[in-house]
């Protein structure tokens, strides 16, 4: 018959198999979410978020050393400010010096050079409202200050050291305010400019509220979060924030969203494409894995070999720890 029909020898041995996969996962391209707490000794379990803490400045480097040891090439930091006064209807407290995320990034740069030090930007954990910006009388988003307050933030993170601000507050036209004043500030130059560019609202972020204490005290985020069915509107965004300077896009969620994670990569063809496992599709496969669906290694690895597959070399991942176990490189 057609001997073009005879697929099977192409993937009969494991190597061969590996060999199928434009990207395989590595410990590089791997950047681990923290929870960084402003009570100096805390250390608390996170229940939503199997295996995950929230801690404390004093705690961070003893966790982080032997996850760097094994490979830990980069963290993402996400501030969860606890004392009383540290939230307002302007997240002031966001770029505070003392404050939790701004004393991390010192610390871990000085303790870890050669760890890649990536921070989140955004003011919901911050303010008072719980949103991703800053409100009108209404309660709804005002663009420009939301934009001005998110730059300096994300500016701020820079002169302290950060390698890399991701601004994941969805805000119009904050990848350009970042941009302008990073250049403004003569550190464009050495400071990374990750975009969650397609970043979907919905109900897979519940444990990482539960983390932040970020939930909206009202309302809800379907107004600046892209809606579930916006394939359209997450190209669009995708375009626009690749025009206004963003180095990396990112897709958020990730095992939910590959269809906009192959975009992502078609319309950013040539920058790198990052996705973001969030809580709630980190919390399922430990779900999943606790009811007996499936063994929760296998699981970890297929997911995330299918945001790979989809286009994606840069995975945000809970997993991270368990990751720099089970690969070799
Ligand atoms: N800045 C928004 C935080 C946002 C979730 C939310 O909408 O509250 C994500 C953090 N960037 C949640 C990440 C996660 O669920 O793991
Ligand atoms: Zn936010």
């Amino acid at each position: 018959g057609d001997i073009s029909s005879q697929l099977h020898g192409g993937y009969h041995h494991p190597l061969a198999r590996a060999w199928q996969a434009d990207r395989q996962l590595t410990k590089s391209m791997l950047i681990y979410p923290l929870f960084i707490s402003d009570i100096e000794d805390d250390d608390t379990l996170i229940p939503s978020l199997p295996g995950q803490h929230r801690r404390g400045l004093n705690k961070l480097v003893p966790f982080l050393e032997p996850l760097v040891r094994k490979g830990l090439k980069s963290v993402m930091l996400f501030g969860v400010p606890l004392q009383p006064g540290t939230k307002d209807a302007l997240g002031t407290s966001a770029d505070d010096p003392k404050g939790p995320v701004m004393q991390a990034i010192v610390l871990l740069r000085q303790r870890f050079p050669q760890l890649f030090i990536s921070v989140d930007v955004c003011l919901c954990e911050y303010t008072s409202h719980g949103h991703c910006g800053i409100l009108r009388d209404d309660g709804s988003l005002n663009n420009q200050l939301s934009v001005d307050r998110i730059s300096d933030v994300a500016v701020a993170y820079a002169h302290a050291g950060a390698h890399c601000v991701a601004p994941s507050d969805m805000n119009d036209g904050r990848i350009r305010a970042i941009k302008l004043k990073l250049i403004e500030e003569g550190i464009a130059h050495k400071t990374l400019l990750m975009s969650y560019a397609a970043k979907f609202s919905g109900c897979l972020y519940g444990p990482f509220r539960d983390a932040a204490m970020s939930s909206p005290s009202f309302g809800d985020r379907k107004c600046y979060q892209l809606p579930p069915g916006g394939r359209g509107l997450a190209r669009r965004a995708i375009t626009r924030d690749i025009g206004e300077g963003a180095d990396i896009i990112m897709v958020k969620p990730a095992a939910q969203y590959l269809d906009i994670i192959s975009d992502a990569k078609e319309l950013g063809r040539d920058l790198p494409i990052a996705a973001y496992h969030v809580s709630g599709e980190y919390a399922m496969v430990h779900a999943g894995a606790k009811a007996g669906v499936f063994d929760l290694k296998t699981m970890a690895f297929e997911v995330t070999e299918g945001i790979l597959r989809a286009g994606a070399n840069i995975v945000v991942s809970y997993f991270t720890p368990e990751f720099l176990d089970w690969l070799e490189n």
